[in-house]
């Protein structure tokens, strides 16, 4: 069987005036170190990453070693790529701008290095998440400002899934394609083409820990489906909740479903829990690519205009059908 590696599926985008040569550069780059990512994780205690790091990052959480390796390991890589203008991560406080005196790129990456850290130290998949939009200063260092443009201005989002095996799944406006890293070769092979979210599930994520603090639309939705068969949907419905949002975002994108961290008591005060520039947008983008819908209950996540780098939002994305329903809960309610 021929396999199609990343590298020639990055150029047939290229050729096929999808991407430049530089985001194919960036993107290139990012599977890289998203390589370095997995082995340092799937080594977990025979190389001492484990663990408690004891610093907290930028939103007060504590940080894992693995947050902090793989933040450099993404920094690092991409600082030397040339296609890039500045980074921005869910563990750095600031902008981090290029430390080169070569020109700068034209491109803005965002990351959440490792999504998913409560899972790291009892070997439960894990993620990075990335998004890619355009820098608007042209030459000059990008400010906190050039980083706040909504989602639908991603040029290109993804997330590597480090799982029984290791996963890149990404976007460039045309479809979600999905890449499985062969180990022994040491290349992503293009493994699902085209993936897409079936409109209708019998499957939601939620942590129901929270429940006594959700809104009542969400109350509304869940208890209907916690009915099944006996309640107003006339089904059993099935509930999953990995806590790691990539591999909850990678079940759905295989075989449907509704995932939801929204707005509840607990988290009001800060907006939401999960952060948008890069976890809601990217994620959103790949599930719009795929045929499914991102809300935040009352808005289209890939229309909020961000209001600072690290903003959290209420996420619900997911089949069209039930994200629908969803956000006809709110708009009712
Ligand atoms: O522990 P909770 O409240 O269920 O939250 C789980 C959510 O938090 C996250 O782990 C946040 O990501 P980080 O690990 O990058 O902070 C999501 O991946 C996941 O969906
Ligand atoms: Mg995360
Ligand atoms: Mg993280």
């Amino acid at each position: 069987m021929r396999r199609v590696t990343l590298t020639q599926f990055l150029i047939e985008q290229q050729r096929a005036g999808r991407i430049s040569a530089d985001l194919r550069l960036l993107i290139e780059v990012v599977a890289r170190a998203v390589k370095a990512i997995s082995v340092n994780v799937s080594k977990g205690a025979l190389a001492g990453v484990l663990g408690e790091a004891g610093t907290d990052n930028v939103q007060g959480e504590a940080q894992k070693k693995l947050d902090v390796i793989a933040n450099e390991i993404l920094l690092q890589a991409n600082e030397w790529g040339g296609h890039l203008a500045a980074m921005a991560s869910e563990e750095v406080e600031e902008v981090h701008q290029i430390p080169f005196d070569y020109p700068k790129g034209g491109y803005l990456l965002l990351f959440d290095p490792l999504d998913g850290s409560s899972n790291i130290d009892v070997n439960i998949s894990v993620g990075t998440i990335f998004s890619v939009l355009r820098s608007p200063t042209e030459g000059a260092d990008p400010t906190e400002q050039s980083f706040l443009q909504p989602g639908r201005e991603q040029v290109a989002a993804g997330y590597a899934l480090y799982g029984p095996s290791t996963m890149l799944v990404l976007t460039v406006g045309k479809g979600v394609h999905g890449f499985t890293l062969d180990r022994e070769m040491g290349s992503f092979i293009y493994t699902h083409p085209y993936m897409t979210v079936p409109v209708e599930t019998g499957e939601f994520a939620i942590n129901a820990s929270n429940e006594r603090f959700w809104e009542a639309p969400v109350q509304r939705y869940v208890a209907e489906l916690r009915q099944g068969k006996e309640g107003p949907r006339g089904r059993d419905f099935n509930m999953r909740w990995v806590a790691s949002m990539v591999a909850d975002v990678h079940r759905i994108l295989i075989r449907g479903g509704i995932f939801m961290y929204p707005l509840d008591e607990k988290c009001r005060s800060k907006g939401g829990k999960l952060r948008l520039m890069y976890e809601a947008n990217p994620m959103a983008m790949i599930i719009e690519q795929a045929g499914g819908a991102a809300s935040t209950g009352r808005e289209r996540i890939l229309d909020l205009q961000p209001q600072k780098l690290h903003q959290r939002v209420p996420v619900v994305l997911g089949s069209l059908n039930e994200v629908e329903r969803v956000v006809a809960y709110h708009r009712e309610a």
